[in-house]
């Protein structure tokens, strides 16, 4: 049985990433998404299941970030998962007579239901939690009736909460996407019995220097290989304002000729190209029942 890190309590939607791809082995509830990755990287788990992509709301960057810059270990997975938030009270409750003082969740979910909370509740102090579930908590514990937290049906079970409003994000396509990084411990690779929906290999690009066209020059090297891209992103080096550094994932595994020829030619530009890893991507949208 491996061990896996997920950002807790029970009941996050980073919990049901990790059940998804792992549902029988031992998953370790931390309490922030950098907790989760230190364990790993401190080998105390194997695997580590953290966002750091929604279809509204875009990159969860505390987890790009902090892979990079802190403590980088390889992406050896990928899974989307469909998010549906609710807005829970510690009360059975009509809609309409819901008037919080305070709305607590995590950054990312308040930021998927900003449209939800300006239109039902402008003057509500919003409120920031380490995760959704860790709101819900909070909520079951201290029965306010003066809050309420946006999370999912399972935290609401688990925490003994009531759903005074379903499904308030946004857009009703909301997907996030989670990834897998091994701590190195064990084989790099995990096994699921999931099928996989795609292949990934994710660059990290750092160009030398702003030179005229260089994003024109990185793309051509991947764009005459007919290599497809899904993903390009730049996130600052932290080294000055103005530098950046790209994160582009190409749809397919690392092979023996094309990605090897296009990273040359990177560095052959004057860029330095690390590879974050190359690895299967699953989805849940195949085997979800809407509940
Ligand atoms: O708070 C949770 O439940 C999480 O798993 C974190 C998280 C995120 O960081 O994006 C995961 C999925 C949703 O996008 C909202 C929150």
């Amino acid at each position: 049985m491996k061990k896996i890190g997920f950002l807790g309590p029970r009941g996050t939607f980073t919990e049901m990433a990790a059940k998804f791809l792992f549902p029988q082995d031992e998953r370790i509830p931390l309490k922030t998404i950098p907790r989760t990755i230190d364990l790993a990287f401190n080998k105390g788990t194997d695997y580590a299941v953290v966002p750091i992509e929604n279809a509204i709301e875009g990159t969860v960057n505390v987890t790009l970030d902090y892979l990079i810059h802190q403590k980088p270990m390889p992406i050896v997975g990928a899974v989307s998962i469909g998010i549906a938030h609710h807005l829970l009270s510690a009360s059975r409750k009509e809609f309409a007579s819901v008037a919080p003082k305070k709305i607590i969740s995590h950054p990312q979910a308040l930021a998927q239901c900003h449209r939800f909370i300006q239109e039902h509740f402008p003057d509500v102090k919003v409120e920031h939690a380490d995760s959704t579930a860790q709101a819900a908590a909070w909520l079951a514990k201290h029965q306010d009736d003066d809050v309420c937290v946006i999370a999912n049906r399972e935290a609401a079970n688990l925490y003994g909460l009531s759903i005074v409003a379903e499904d308030i994000h946004d857009y009703r396509e909301n997907q996030t996407r989670f990834l897998v990084v091994s701590s190195g411990h064990q084989q790099e690779q995990f096994v699921t019995k999931e099928p996989h929906v795609g292949e990934v290999t994710t660059l990290m690009i750092t160009l030398p220097s702003d030179f005229t066209g260089a994003l024109h020059q990185v793309l051509s090297a991947f764009a005459w290989r007919k290599l497809n891209l899904s993903k390009i992103e730049s996130r600052p080096t932290k080294t000055g304002l103005g530098n950046y550094f790209f994160i582009i994932d190409v749809q397919q595994l690392m092979d023996d000729v094309l990605l090897p020829g296009a990273i040359a030619e990177l560095n052959a530009l004057g860029c330095k190209v690390d590879v974050l890893g190359s690895y299967y991507t699953y989805s849940d949208q195949l085997t979800r029942v809407e509940k």
